[in-house]
């Protein structure tokens, strides 16, 4: 899929990961909406973009995406503002084990629901062009840490949905292309929350545990992220990937055993 005069929706799209793939979209001449709920971030993310790139290729809409009708309604003014949608990125996720009902509302029930809602204005079923999406999930679905009970579980979930929808785009004729992210950490303000006894709860005593994996692994950057996230925008040959984005290995894909049956 060429980017440019493509419409995004991107959730979470205000800083950190989602940012910068909203900047990237916009450089390749994408129009883009940032679904977020920091109605600040998102403002002034607009505001700087807008200087960047100019006025009418940006919208941002304050939401919470475990609001459905909330989510609903900005899909459906991403819609009605730039005619259609081709892009959709579920990213928006937290990492808090202490109110770890929230993040699976956050983490995996919105991503789901952003999936449902992107194959009404994407999918062939639904008598429209197709498209693709990308769900994020994190590394943490392979190498885990004990500290992240929920967290992992949300990141595991976001793959298999993912796979299971992107092989009944196949069965169904959708059109859409549906793919999973898997980062490392990455240089974001989410990160900090492993210091924080509100978003670690008990877990909170183990943050050197952290500190040590961050220089074990290493950090990467937004950019590097949003890279990924392109060629998966772009290579039309990927529906069902998992790729995975590590300073060790950089961009590459995890591989399954085939099914037996
Ligand atoms: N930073 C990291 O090391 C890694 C992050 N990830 C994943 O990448 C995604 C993005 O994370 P970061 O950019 O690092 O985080 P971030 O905290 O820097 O940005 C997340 C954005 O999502 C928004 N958001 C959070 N909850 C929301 C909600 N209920 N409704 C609407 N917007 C909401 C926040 O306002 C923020 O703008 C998340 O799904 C995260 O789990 C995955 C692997 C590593
Ligand atoms: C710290 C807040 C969680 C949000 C960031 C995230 O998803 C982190 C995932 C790490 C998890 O906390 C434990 C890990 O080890 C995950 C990172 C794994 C990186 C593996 C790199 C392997 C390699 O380079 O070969």
């Amino acid at each position: 899929m060429a980017v440019n005069g493509k419409v995004a929706l991107v959730t979470g799209g205000a800083q950190g990961i989602g940012r910068a793939v909203v900047r990237t979209l916009l450089q390749n001449s994408a129009k883009v909406t940032v679904v977020d709920m920091n109605k600040d971030s998102g403002e002034g993310s607009k505001t700087e973009l807008d200087k960047e790139f100019g006025e009418g290729n940006l919208a941002f809409i304050q939401c919470d995406v475990r609001d459905g009708a909330a989510l609903r309604d900005a899909f459906q003014k991403t819609v009605d503002k730039f005619g259609h949608l081709d892009i959709v990125i579920n990213n928006a996720g937290i990492n808090n084990e202490k109110n770890w009902e929230k993040m699976i509302e956050v983490n995996l029930t919105s991503v789901i629901k952003g999936t449902y809602l992107a194959l009404e204005h994407m999918s062939k079923e639904h008598g429209k062009q197709g498209g693709t999406i990308i769900n994020v999930s994190s590394m943490a679905a392979f190498l885990h840490s004990p500290h992240q009970p929920v967290y992992t579980a949300t990141k595991h979930g976001v793959i298999g949905f993912t796979r299971v929808m992107a092989d009944a785009s196949i069965r169904g004729d959708y059109g859409v292309r549906i793919n999973a992210l898997c980062p490392g950490f990455v240089d974001t303000p989410l990160l900090q929350s492993v210091e924080l006894e509100d978003n670690m709860g008990k877990f909170v005593k183990f943050k050197d545990d952290f500190k040590h994996s961050m220089n074990k692994f290493g950090v990467l950057q937004p950019s590097f992220i949003a890279e990924g996230m392109m060629r998966l925008v772009t290579d039309s040959g990927l529906n069902g990937a998992v790729m995975k984005i590590t300073c060790s290995k950089g961009i590459h894909f995890h591989t399954y055993e085939p099914m037996s049956v």
